[in-house]
């Protein structure tokens, strides 16, 4: 008997939120689409206390020739025979693409068994190769998973949920399709790919379906309200986000397939399906990800066009998913006035399939002209708003001097000793993590619990110890968040952070590292010089990742010993100069008091790579909740300073010429928080 899984290599330091602290909700599940997975016992997990090294495609391919496994080369995976097909004695109906029906991811080396769906690391199938596996130890093929908990909630709505024509009052079906925008769509493309309408919560449903089409596994609920001249949707689904790896549309590819259109939203994959008759499939999350567990589903795809939306955001997921899939099989449809969403493009009454074939190659030799670069220029000169980045919703002024949060940067943090930075920084990231930025914490000094407890904290805004019956809600909003922690506690090398990072981006598609701080990587080097050295070799790396992976850093730098009274500059920052020359922002917690002020911290944005503008403003900290925010109608002022090199120049700050004045909303004390995801929910 075969015998697998325990989690990979870099998945054990890695700790999505509900793994450990949040879980109650915990159970293993499935991480793609098909009937349910084999479950492995949960005991054979065993907590792992030496970091083991990743594995690199080079070496499988290795490993499998020195085993005599026969494999071959895919885009994103090895294919190899499976040996659980024959350890189950599963029958191999269609010859030889069945038999090797073993899917090796390249990246991470896990692995997927199409037929029998068995699935495991990378360790665990060499464990299985060697026969090293002791069936009770590691965790013997239990046969079909339970059903889920979920299940029964699934049947029901999906059972209660009509075909729009079927409604009982036409006119409602008529309605839905206005809100939804399906005029154009018909009931006969609504029929193939199996869409009902549930009338209680005025929701289309979207089944996720098992590749055969007939299991069940969970549902996408699409709402739309109203919204001035706009709709406005709102997706629920079950399971919940983080486990629903629905790929629409997938009971509708046959295998004989090798073209497909990926879209974003099921509606998308409706009208481009109907309008092209080309396959397509809609991504489970959107743009929010693309996760590994689907890649073995996209292999047989000898071209995959995305198109994805039509901002700047649905571009840089398209770009960066391409990377995943093997950018030399993709095309991309660019978003523009001519080219927007599917859905919309049908019934603007555009030619769709002309659009896919102005898509482009993801494909760049390292080497280009500015012909191929000029229809990047013009996308980010005409979405000037959107290239700036995200933008925070606690921090207007963060937003004033850096414009938003951008991708591919590094920014450096410093701030005096127990000052906040932590308590800073955490707000900073959880204000993007909750507008859909993919977040990996390396909290290297302070336990996730307790960071995770800061979070929290200036989640819900307030204390919870003193309500605690608002726990539960809380955490689960919480625990949808793309967040993620490496479970590094002090000193640790640099490559295993980076090696870690690489694997997060990749598995968990995360475009913001927050490192808390960087003194945990120098080792324990005495002397001056070989710090300094280190230093930089740290910063460097730190700086190549974020540019290669598109993906912001920011990273927490202890400032040198000064003297107390003296404010923090960018030269302050521990080393050399190498850190505030690499990083294209850094900020810096000032705990002196403003000139003017009332004797709050204030924050310095004293480098800014994107458009120069540099300054400071008030922080409040409030106590309760562990926020930072603005205090209201604050006579102090925002300094704007230029300095080309970076460097601030103090200036006299209240009264002078180029101030920009103060915000004065403010976010405690509300009942109302605008910068909540969903603040018709829990109540503080
Ligand atoms: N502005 C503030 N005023 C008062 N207390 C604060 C303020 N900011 C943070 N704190 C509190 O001070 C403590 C230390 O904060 P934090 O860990 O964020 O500082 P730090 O600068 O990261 O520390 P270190 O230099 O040790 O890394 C925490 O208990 C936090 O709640």
């Amino acid at each position: 008997m075969w015998v697998l899984l325990r989690g990979g290599y870099p998945l054990r330091m890695l700790l999505p939120l509900r793994a450990e602290w949040m879980g109650r909700r915990g159970l293993p599940r499935s991480l793609a689409p098909g009937p349910p997975r084999r479950r492995y016992r949960k005991e054979a997990l065993p907590a792992l206390e030496v970091p083991v090294l990743p594995v690199t495609a080079t070496e499988i391919r290795q490993y499998l020739r020195a085993h005599g496994i026969p494999f071959q080369d895919g885009h994103s995976c090895l294919r190899a025979p499976s040996p659980f097909v024959k350890a189950l004695e599963l029958k191999d109906q269609s010859g030889a693409t069945a038999s090797f029906s073993l899917f090796i991811d390249k990246t991470t080396g896990r692995f997927l068994c199409m037929t029998s769906l068995a699935e495991g690391s990378w360790e665990d199938f060499q464990a299985s190769v060697e026969g090293r596996g002791d069936g009770a130890r590691e965790g013997i093929l239990l046969g079909e998973a339970p059903e889920a908990e979920d299940s029964e909630e699934v049947r029901r709505i999906w059972d209660r949920a009509v075909p729009l024509w079927e409604l009982p009052e036409p006119v409602e079906g008529q309605l839905a399709r206005v809100m939804f925008g399906l005029t154009k769509v018909t009931d006969d493309t609504l029929r193939r790919f199996n869409v009902r309408y549930l009338w209680s919560a005025r929701s289309l449903v979207f089944p996720w379906l098992s590749p055969g089409g007939l299991g069940l596994r969970g549902l996408k609920l699409l709402g739309a309200e109203g919204q001035g001249d706009g709709v406005q949707y709102k997706e629920t689904t079950i399971p919940r986000p983080g486990v629903y790896y629905n790929l629409f549309g997938l009971p509708l590819i046959s295998r004989r397939d090798v073209e497909v259109v990926l879209t974003s939203r099921e509606l998308d994959s409706l009208a481009l399906n109907q309008a092209t008759g080309l396959p397509t499939l809609a991504l489970p999350r959107g743009i929010a990800c693309l996760p590994p567990a689907l890649l073995p589903y996209l292999e047989q795809f000898r071209r995959i066009v995305l198109w994805l939306g039509d901002d700047l955001r649905s571009w840089e997921a398209a770009k960066l998913f391409a990377r995943k899939l093997n950018p030399k099989r993709c095309s991309l449809v660019r978003p523009g006035d001519q080219q927007p969403r599917p859905l919309e493009a049908l019934n603007r009454g555009l030619n769709l399939s002309r659009i896919l074939r102005t898509a482009l190659p993801a494909w760049h030799k390292s080497i280009v002209s500015f012909r191929q670069l000029r229809e990047e220029v013009l996308g980010e000169l005409s979405n000037v708003e959107q290239a700036a980045g995200i933008r925070w919703n606690r921090f207007p002024d963060l937003n004033r001097l850096l414009k938003g949060h951008r991708k591919g940067e590094l920014t450096v943090f410093t701030g005096p000793t127990g000052s906040g930075k932590t308590t800073f920084i955490s707000e900073y990231a959880l204000d993007l993590c909750t507008q859909g930025v993919n977040t990996l914490w390396g909290s290297f000094e302070i336990s996730n619990v307790r960071l995770a407890r800061v979070m929290l904290t200036q989640f819900a805004v307030g204390r919870l110890e003193e309500q605690l019956d608002k726990y539960d809600e809380w955490a689960d909003r919480f625990e949808d968040l793309p967040l993620y922690f490496m479970t590094f506690h002090g000193q640790q090398s640099i490559r295993t952070v980076i090696d870690t990072m690489q694997h997060a981006v990749y598995v968990y598609d995360i475009c913001h590292v927050v490192i808390d701080n960087l003194q945990f990587m120098m080792g324990h080097e005495q002397l001056s010089t070989d710090r300094i050295a280190a230093q930089d070799y740290i910063v460097g790396a730190f700086r190549k990742f974020a540019t290669d992976n598109s993906c912001h850093v920011t990273l927490v730098i202890h400032p040198r010993k000064e003297d107390d009274d003296k404010e923090l500059q960018t030269a302050s920052i521990f080393g050399s100069a190498k850190a505030s020359q690499e990083a294209d922002n850094v900020l810096i917690l000032q705990d002196r008091k403003l000139v003017t002020g009332p004797g709050k911290r204030y924050l310095q944005v004293s480098k800014n790579r994107f458009d120069g503008d540099v300054g400071v403003f008030p922080l409040e900290f409030n106590k309760s909740s562990l926020t930072f925010s603005i205090p209201p109608k604050s006579k102090a002022r925002l300094k704007k300073v230029k300095d080309d090199n970076g460097l601030v120049t103090k200036k006299p700050s209240s009264g002078k010429k180029g101030a920009v004045p103060q915000n004065s909303e403010t976010c405690l004390g509300q009942s109302h928080h605008p910068y909540q995801p969903d603040v018709s929910k829990p109540s503080r």
